[in-house]
């Protein structure tokens, strides 16, 4: 991805010469017949998180069509990013009555839909506004795109993925294969710290984090972390404890001005990348995931999860879990469930 990017950029700035301006709220840029088409579709495109991504997926060579949807905002957005030089056509929508030509054909969805935390409130605090939305842009995947591949950034995660598949589930489309928690920032935080303290080449470093994706449901698994360091329990406890706080830190910085929207936009990107890679059946794609799952007693978990042609290929283990980390699993659990039951009754009663 990081290299896919670099080169797009490269040959962005080599080809610069000549662009056209363009007013219309579909533009073309070129086509490519050496990879498939593949359609992706950002809901809440005009947003925080959502225009960044909307940059990103536009550098993504994988990506032919891209389709921009918001409440509103989205126009300008569209014709901001579809000059750039790149493969991807791209389509801004904005308002309700574009959602079904927003996701018509789509392969792949992303949702970073919704409010953002201020200070002093946690993910939960979010539900009563984010689970109508989640709710509402899932039924119309369900009868537009049913089979699409569903990245939910939206929080609370821990409750807007189980809230994605009963609305799944009741259209009659559901398939847990292609539904996906987006917990990637977890990982990329949980690289950046380790890194720091291990006093490693970041791009070596790989952790998986399990779980779920709210405070202490994150539990990043240092005791698998690679480049290995000899880290003593005091240290691995305060990663432990930056990583499940990593949103609450960007949150305070921002005081008031959202969550995380930058660091949230590469995450969601490489996420979107290893979903695209593995529709084009690209081997061996792994990466952390907030997916249903049986590797514990809970429906919904986080873990390592293999890419295929059909969205999940395979929910792996957890591996070897330090003492900590066996502890810190079970007292998540309790959390972890009552969000998820949350989640369920608010899409059966309303
Ligand atoms: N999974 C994760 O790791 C992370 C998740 N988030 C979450 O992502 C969400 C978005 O965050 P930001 O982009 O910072 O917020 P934002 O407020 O900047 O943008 C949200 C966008 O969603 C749009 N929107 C609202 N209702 C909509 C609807 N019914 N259909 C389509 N679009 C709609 C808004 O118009 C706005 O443009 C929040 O819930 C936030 O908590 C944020 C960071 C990390
Ligand atoms: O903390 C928040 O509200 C946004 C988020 O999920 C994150 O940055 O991990």
């Amino acid at each position: 991805m990081r290299t896919s990017i670099v080169r797009s950029v490269q040959s962005a700035i080599a080809r610069s010469s000549s662009s056209s301006s363009r007013t219309y709220v579909c533009a073309r840029a070129y086509s490519s017949d050496s990879v498939p088409e593949r359609k992706v579709a950002v809901l809440g495109a005009a947003g925080g998180i959502g225009q960044p991504l909307a940059l990103l997926m536009k550098l993504n060579p994988l990506v032919s069509k891209l389709s921009l949807y918001d409440i509103a905002g989205t126009p300008g957005v569209a014709a901001d990013v579809s000059h750039i030089n790149t493969r991807s056509e791209v389509c801004g929508y904005a308002g309700e009555e574009h959602l079904g030509k927003a996701l018509e054909g789509a392969d792949v969805v992303i949702i970073p839909a919704g409010v953002p935390r201020k200070p002093g409130m946690t993910r939960d605090d979010l539900f009563n506004i984010n689970a109508g939305i989640v709710k509402s842009l899932c039924t119309a995947i369900a009868k537009y795109c049913p089979h699409a591949l569903v990245n939910m950034i939206s929080n609370p995660v821990n409750s807007t993925v189980p809230i994605a598949a009963e609305v799944f589930k009741k259209a009659g489309t559901y398939d847990e294969k292609r539904l996906f928690g987006v917990t990637t920032l977890d990982v990329v935080r949980a690289k950046t710290f380790y890194a720091g303290k291990a006093n490693v080449n970041v791009a070596e470093v790989n952790v998986p984090v399990i779980g779920g994706h709210a405070g202490i449901t994150i539990l990043p698994l240092f005791s698998q972390a690679t480049p290995k360091a000899n880290l003593s329990d005091e240290v691995i406890k305060a990663l432990t404890k930056r990583t499940q706080d990593g949103g609450t830190e960007v949150v305070e910085a921002k005081a008031g001005k959202g969550s995380a929207t930058l660091s949230m936009a590469y995450a969601g990107a490489i996420f979107a990348d290893a979903c695209l890679k593995g529709l084009n059946g690209v081997p061996d794609v792994v990466e952390c995931s907030y997916v249903q799952s049986n590797v514990t007693e809970l429906p919904f978990f986080a873990s390592k999860v293999r890419l295929g042609k059909n969205g999940v290929e395979e929910v792996l283990g957890l591996g070897p879990l330090s003492d900590y980390e066996k502890e810190t699993l079970e007292s998540l659990k309790p959390e972890l469930l009552s969000s998820i039951e949350k989640g369920i009754k608010f899409a059966n009663q309303s």
